[in-house]
């Protein structure tokens, strides 16, 4: 379970977390709304210790972030909105398998997860390319594959459909619906919930860092527009 208690976060005098309490259980397919500035990035980074609470605690699998970031950084994979932020390698392949080959994993293991991971973002076979050849969404689809071989028991990705085209975005979400259904928590930060929302088991939605609206996509629907999210176009019950 990650779990967020009171979490205040300010950059300089600016309180972009006002107090969020937020529990996401194992499992969970959660989707992360707000409009702009509203203090999704700054929550989910605090997920894995990227940044440290002003106040409030922030833990992972009932162990306290602040105590055992290593295991906080194990057991939650993030996806930037930014991929070039994730990338340590030159090559694709040597980059998808940086995480595993951090965790001590056998050859065959890392490579068997680094295939998987390249297949499921539609990158099979391009191992060997240089990260910076690639184009925008290329990259996208590389800092995802790298999270997804960390096989982590919680994976957030931050607005991670932005620059995919269609096939891609389609493969991706069928693989955080596959995940999600093997048990893994997803957790979906976006401000278009056409993405995902059909996928989620919940909608937390974000206005000025504090949790504005949390509960299942029906239930939530109608106050969307208030917290300056655009509702999702209802599914007809003719719909399969
Ligand atoms: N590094 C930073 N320095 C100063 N202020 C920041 C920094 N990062 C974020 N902020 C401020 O904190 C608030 C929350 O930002 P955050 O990036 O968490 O929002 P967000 O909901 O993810 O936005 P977006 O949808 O635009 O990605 C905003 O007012 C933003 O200006």
């Amino acid at each position: 379970m990650i779990r967020t208690r009171d979490l205040v976060h300010r950059y300089g005098e600016a309180r972009a977390l006002a107090g969020v309490s937020l529990a996401i259980d194992d499992g969970e397919f959660v989707v992360l709304a707000g409009a702009n500035g509203s203090g999704k990035t700054t929550l989910v980074r605090h997920f894995n210790g990227l940044l440290e609470p002003d106040s409030g605690t922030v833990s992972v699998n009932g162990r306290s972030v602040a105590a055992d970031v290593v295991a906080a950084r194990t057991a939650v994979a993030m996806v930037f909105q930014d991929p070039r932020e994730s990338f340590v390698a030159a090559t694709v392949g040597a980059d998808v398998a940086f995480g595993p080959e951090n965790l001590g994993l056998p050859r065959e293991e890392v490579d068997r997860r680094v295939r998987e991971a390249l297949s499921a973002v539609r990158m099979d076979g391009r191992g060997d390319e240089r990260i910076d050849a690639l184009s925008g969404g290329e990259q996208a689809r590389v800092a995802i594959a790298g999270a997804l071989a960390m096989e982590p028991d919680h994976l957030v990705l931050d607005e991670p459909f932005a620059g995919l085209d269609w096939p891609a975005r389609e493969a991706v979400e069928d693989r955080l619906v596959a995940l999600h259904g093997d048990g893994t928590s997803v957790v979906v930060v976006t401000h278009d919930l056409r993405d995902v929302a059909a996928h989620a088991d919940r909608v937390v939605a974000l206005s000025g860092g504090r949790v504005a609206l949390d509960g299942p996509l029906d239930a939530v629907r109608d106050r969307l527009a208030d917290v300056g999210v655009r509702p999702p176009p209802r599914r007809s019950s003719a719909e399969p």
